[in-house]
């Protein structure tokens, strides 16, 4: 990797420009102090072109591997599809490059298992997983609650995710590793303890989804301190995206609803407004995310969900595939031992 110069902005190379990408490149350009866009690619040139529209300096390339060598990019955003961040990332950890890779870390566990062995390998840990819901101002409140002793021991917890609506054929497995999988990293990262065993039941289907999906799934997970979390999924809600929280402790609970900015009050009724998607809902959460990457990056610190994380909920993730085909019976989640690189957090 060229060396940096102290005090100069991170140059920050994006892969992938579509939803999240052309997002995250917003958000640096605008939002976060010491990093700058240098490069981006996608398939798409035009998209690529779009996404840096008014950012001096920016370049478009067009091979991400060429991307990811670039003496102008010091550090490596993927966006791109979730098929390709395995030899994307695995890219950045032989080129000694830090990289925040958005979740899942891979499809499946197998290359997420991958990249933990080439971190082990190069000696340190280069990897951030896009796991945002740790930095949102809500879910770090429940954090601190729970470890202040507000609610006392936890018990249960229970969690709504849902989403407007889907990609057209999105499998109903779609629902566990693209959705479900966010509940899986903060219910860990909120309770400091894994998941050890994942049931999926199927309720009626809506009506309103095409194709071959089962939405809404409800979800139970159990921890090794024998926890349980329930988790709807509903990714054709219609209405709106709704992340909600509730643990129950043995004194009380934390509920964390969606932040509301005004609630209207008119004709003996009372509204307010609901998210779009998760770029308005997590919007203060994805800029903390990459604030902290960035200035982890620039000293030489790895920040946020690391790759032994990303690896763990593409485990219990599996577990919730594996899971789909048994309604009603538990699927357990088997760990190996954490490896002593992710052992100091
Ligand atoms: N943290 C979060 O809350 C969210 C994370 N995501 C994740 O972000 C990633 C991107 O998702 P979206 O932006 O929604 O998808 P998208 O389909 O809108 O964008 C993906 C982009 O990557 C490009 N691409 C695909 N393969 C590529 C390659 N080999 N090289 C360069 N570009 C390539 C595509 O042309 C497309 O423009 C996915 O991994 C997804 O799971 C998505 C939504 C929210
Ligand atoms: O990662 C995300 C999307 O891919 C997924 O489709 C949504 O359900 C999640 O809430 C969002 O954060």
């Amino acid at each position: 990797m060229a060396e940096r110069e102290p005090g100069r902005e991170l140059r920050v190379g994006v892969v992938g420009t579509g939803i999240m990408g052309a997002d995250h490149v917003r958000t640096i350009a605008t939002s976060v102090a010491g990093a700058r866009v240098s490069a981006v690619t996608d398939l798409d040139a035009e998209r690529a072109r779009a996404a840096i529209a008014g950012i001096d300096g920016a370049r478009v390339l067009s091979d991400p591997f060429g991307l990811v060598a670039d003496d102008e990019v010091d550090a490596v955003l993927v966006a791109s599809a979730d098929a390709t961040h395995e030899e994307l990332v695995l890219a950045c950890v032989q080129a000694g490059k830090p990289v925040l890779c958005e979740k899942p870390l891979t499809p499946a566990p197998e290359g997420s298992l991958r990249i933990v062995e080439a971190e082990e390998k190069a000696g340190r840990r280069l990897v951030s997983v896009g796991f945002m819901r740790r930095y949102d101002p809500g879910y770090v409140d429940v954090k601190e609650s729970l470890r202040e002793g507000v609610v006392g021991a936890p018990l249960l917890l229970h969690c709504v995710h849902r989403n407007a609506s889907s990609r057209p054929n999105t499998p109903s497995s779609g629902l566990i590793t693209g959705s479900a999988v966010h509940e899986f990293d903060v219910i860990r990262w909120l309770l400091d303890e894994e998941i050890t065993q994942v049931t999926v039941f199927r309720p009626r289907p809506s009506s309103l989804v095409v194709g071959d999906t089962t939405d809404p799934l409800l979800v139970l997970l159990g921890t090794a301190s024998g926890l349980l979390a329930d988790v709807e999924v509903f990714v054709n809600a219609q209405y709106g995206y709704d992340v909600r929280c509730e643990l129950v402790g043995e004194l009380g609970s934390l509920y964390l609803d969606e932040p509301v900015q005004v609630r209207r009050r008119a004709e003996r009724t009372r509204t307010s407004t609901v998210s779009l998607d998760w770029r308005d809902r997590f919007a203060e959460a994805y800029r903390r995310e990459l604030q902290d990457w960035v200035t982890g990056a620039a000293a030489g610190e790895q920040r946020g969900a690391d790759a032994w994380d990303g690896y763990v909920a593409t485990v219990a993730a599996a577990a919730g595939v594996a899971a789909l085909d048994k309604p009603g019976i538990p699927v357990p989640v088997e760990l190996p031992p954490r490896p002593e690189l992710y052992a100091t957090r």
